[in-house]
């Protein structure tokens, strides 16, 4: 069968017509079966071409002779019709519309030299002729509707070297051999560039293509970037240049991909304004410092950098200080950045005070491991009576030290200044021991390696610490410490078992804060610049992390600070009752009369927030408590209750005073313990009380106490046992409880020794100074036996033993002999010193437990 096929031209003139048979096409594979299918003449309804049919079959001696011209053609590197034929493909319309005609030739790796025979094929809109020996590529010019030119890898010398086709978008000369660039201002349309591989030193004629997008000039001869400016590229490789700079870039806005690997370079800077950058390739360069990185740090969108065979992949720990700086990185050196690495990364740089503040506090922990474990009762917490502290907090020279010795001076009878430890050196007119114990650091490192510390800092180059024994020490007169502090010592101090009021002093006008540092004249322009940042700091943990500080005052007028200050401290006091009376004028004399209860500092957390509305002020409005010391007795239970529902019903209120009274006739002897009740296992006891590991040591305590039921070496030997085998023991020493609604002869017998036990569990044993024992009051120290006490024994045999500042209220059983530390609970700092060995009259006693309860 023979179909007749017509001859499809590809050039619009007649004249120059050089016709090419389909089936030509179709023989050398270069017709697709999709312009098959699309061309009516490329099928007949038998089925496809049969390209024995050619209508344009010569004879033979012709074909002969037309293979053996095209031979030595192709000898001579010249493109033959018949080549071109093979490799048509992409059947289209011409531009005009008027025709089909093949839009696409390739021929590669021809070794064509001669290609002057396309001029005549005007329709091509894609033309690829790599891997030639091309020198000349004028034919061009004579393909007005050229999209698309390929003529890498060929022996081009010339650039550009013909009429620009309108719609010249693609040109790729990349592997020839041109040294020049030149004006490409006529080809507007142009968007892709790929002059890699040839001999270009310099950069420019391509100011005017507005379209460039991508343009590429690795493995030239080019030393400096230049002629670039405002091209809306968006990729750009320079790779395999001699660039030492990066340089002429910034107004590269839409830039996406910078390839500058394997150059000179050795600085990232001058890629800050590329804020479209997503991917940055620098390897084989010559940057060896990571803050290199800084200057890539505010690109957002870079998410790719390659920094392989630069110098600075030997700097210690190099990729996580680079994700650190560079948080948007997914890959960093072809390979993937993990979560894991950005996790680690931020928390080696710049940990979360968090984290930073959990570190410091486990060090320290880990160090007093180590060390004799020793805790004085005065600083021993629990949960009735949280250790009293005032930190002042809040930026570098904001007042707070002036101010807090200032609130010493005023309060003496119940504060002292906490001086911490530096190793920072003195300021003028500064006194060892009195601002600070300045130390050396070697002295500071010997401190932390001995557990002195209760927390530490690094701050402006210097240590600051705060000891175990400025609070101790403070407590020893039996007053409140008063410390300040920068806002990472604060989140280090709320991991302790300490629980200060914190208030944050804070400049609102950064003017004057600004003059107050400059005033000073202590501090260079970046520490300035520092302080002032923090500023920021403050208020955002205030906002982010409410009732982080219990108070917040501007101190930007310092007197006025104080005013404050000294009010919200006398409230913490539970001196404003007396500022109510009309007769009385707050002054410092006014502590002299005040009624600091324990409740008002120790249960009633104040924290009065700047805006009002205080659990202190709801307090204010419900009926005050008895005056009376046991009143202020309520057990643990009670307290919380009382914390958790301010506003109590007749019920409650039946029950509270219901419990005191059991409480002060448990003490007065009168009947069976109601603490009893408590003497649980120390699981139960701790499980049902809501204690956390900081009640540890009243568990130790607790579970010692039913061995008093025994007899008075029992309760001796039993408290040792119990105490030296630790916090486990407590289920060895577990105690029924006692009923005490119908006492009996039998109850009447544990209440004996309840009574003892209430005694030793509620006053003191006089010792003024710490020891080593394991919880032992004075039977395990062999001191004189202690009264024993029963329902008959004289109320004065046990106030006798009673200092003045501590009533004989029950604290937790076991959670310290003075509930209420000194001097927050009496008001009153001691005169005279505490007689030793005579009972109690300090407020310092010690017990020894295993661990500190809050570690
Ligand atoms: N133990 C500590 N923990 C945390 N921060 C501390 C500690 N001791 C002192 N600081 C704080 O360190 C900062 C620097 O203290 P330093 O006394 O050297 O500076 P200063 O210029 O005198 O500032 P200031 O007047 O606030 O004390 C201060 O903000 C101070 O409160």
């Amino acid at each position: 069968m023979t179909t007749a096929v017509s001859p499809v031209y590809l050039q619009q003139n007649p004249s120059t017509c050089s016709p090419v048979s389909l089936d030509s096409a179709i023989t050398h594979g270069s017709l697709s079966e999709h312009c098959r299918d699309m061309h009516p003449f490329l099928t007949t309804p038998e089925g496809p071409l049969d390209p024995q049919t050619d209508t344009f079959s010569t004879s033979e001696d012709e074909d002969e002779q037309a293979e053996k011209s095209a031979e030595e053609s192709r000898n001579k590197g010249e493109l033959t019709e018949e080549e071109v034929a093979g490799c048509l493909s992409n059947l289209g319309l011409s531009a005009t519309g008027l025709q089909h005609v093949y839009q696409y030739l390739s021929l590669p790796r021809r070794s064509l030299s001669d290609i002057s025979i396309l001029c005549n094929y005007v329709h091509l809109q894609k033309l690829e002729l790599p891997h030639n020996k091309i020198k000349d590529l004028s034919c061009v010019s004579h393909m007005p509707y050229l999209i698309i030119l390929d003529a890498s890898h060929n022996e081009l010398t010339d650039f550009f070297g013909f009429e620009p086709p309108k719609n010249l978008k693609e040109v790729d000369f990349s592997h020839n051999q041109i040294t020049e660039m030149k004006d490409l201002s006529a080809y507007t349309s142009l968007k892709k560039l790929n002059l890699d591989y040839n001999h270009f030193q310099k950069i420019h004629g391509l100011k005017e293509c507005a379209s460039l997008s991508h343009l590429s000039l690795a493995h030239n001869q080019i030393a400096c970037i230049s002629g670039l400016d405002n091209l809306p590229l968006k990729e750009l490789c320079l790779r395999g240049n001699l660039i030492q700079t990066i340089e002429n870039l910034q107004t590269l806005r839409t830039l996406q991909v910078l390839d500058l690997a394997c150059n000179r370079i050795q600085s990232l800077t001058g890629l800050q304004n590329l804020h479209l950058l997503g991917s940055l390739n620098m390897e084989s360069n010559r940057i060896s410092e990571i803050k290199e990185a800084t200057h890539v740090h505010d690109l957002q969108l870079l998410r790719e950098l390659n920094l392989k065979r630069n110098p600075v992949q030997d700097q210690p720990d190099y990729r996580l200080a680079v994700i650190f700086l560079l948080q948007h990185l997914t890959g960093l050196d072809e390979q993937k950045v993990t979560a894991e690495e950005k996790v680690s990364s931020v928390n080696k740089y710049d940990p979360p005070p968090e984290v930073v503040a959990a570190r410091d506090h486990m060090t320290h922990v880990v160090y007093r491991f180590m060390q004799p474990q020793v805790i004085l009762d005065s600083t021993l917490p629990s949960l009735d009576t949280p250790y009293p502290m005032l930190v002042l907090t809040g930026p570098q020279a904001c007042g707070k030290r002036e101010l807090a010795h200032k609130l010493c001076q005023e309060f003496s009878d119940f504060f002292a200044y906490g001086a911490c430890h530096t190793t920072r050196g003195p300021y003028f007119g500064e006194e060892d021991g009195s601002d600070y114990h300045f130390v050396t650091e070697e002295e500071f490192r010997h401190m932390i390696h001995m557990g002195k510390f209760i927390q530490t800092v690094q701050y402006g180059g210097h240590w600051y610490g705060l000891s175990q024994e400025a609070i101790e020490s403070v407590a020893r007169e039996g007053l409140a410490c008063v410390v300040h502090m920068e806002l990472e010592g604060v989140f280090s101090l709320k991991n302790s078992y300490f629980e200060p009021r914190y208030i944050l002093l804070i400049p609102t006008s950064t003017e004057a804060y600004t003059r107050c540092l400059r005033g000073r004249g202590l501090y260079t322009q970046a520490q300035v610049e520092r302080a002032l940042a923090r500023i920021h700091t403050y208020s955002t943990v205030h906002r982010d992390k409410p009732g982080f500080f219990d108070n917040v005052i501007a101190c930007d007028d310092r007197k006025e600070a104080y005013q404050v200050l000294r009010q919200s401290v006398r409230e913490y006091l539970g001196l404003t009752e007396q500022q109510r009376t009309p007769s009385t004028t707050p002054s410092p004399d006014d502590t002299s009369t005040g009624a600091m209860t324990s409740d008002s500092l120790m249960t009633d957390r104040g924290l009065k927030e700047p805006c009002g509305g205080s659990r202190a002020e709801l307090r204010a409005k419900s009926p005050a408590p008895p005056d009376d010391e046991l009143s202020r007795s309520a057990n643990y239970r009670s307290k919380l209750q009382a914390e958790l529902t301010p506003e109590k019903t007749s019920a409650e209120q039946a029950s509270i005073s219901r419990r005191r009274q059991m409480v002060r006739e448990a003490l007065m002897g009168k009947s069976p313990a109601a603490y009893s009740q408590l003497f649980k296992s120390s699981d139960e006891s701790r499980a049902s009380s809501g204690l956390s590991m900081r009640s540890s040591a009243g568990a130790i305590s607790a579970t010692a106490s039913p061995a008093a039921q025994g007899s008075d070496a029992d309760l001796g030997m039993g408290i040792g046992t119990a105490s030296g085998m630790g916090m486990g023991s407590g289920s060895a020493l577990a105690v029924e409880p006692v009923d005490i609604s119908a006492p009996t002869q039998h109850h009447h017998h544990h209440h004996q020794h309840h009574g003892l036990d209430l005694e030793r569990l509620f006053l003191s044993s006089p010792l003024p100074t710490q020891h080593q024992d394991t919880f032992p009051l004075s039977a395990l120290r062999g001191d004189p036996p202690e009264p024993v006490l029963t329902p008959e024994a004289p109320r004065g045999g046990i106030h006798e033993h009673l200092s003045p500042t501590t009533g004989p209220y029950p604290a937790r059983p076991g959670s310290n002999a003075k509930p209420i530390l000194p001097p927050i609970p009496s008001g009153r700092k001691t005169s005279e010193p505490a007689p030793d060995p005579v009972p109690v009259t300090t407020t310092t006693t010690t017990t020894t437990i295993s661990q500190p309860a809050d570690d």
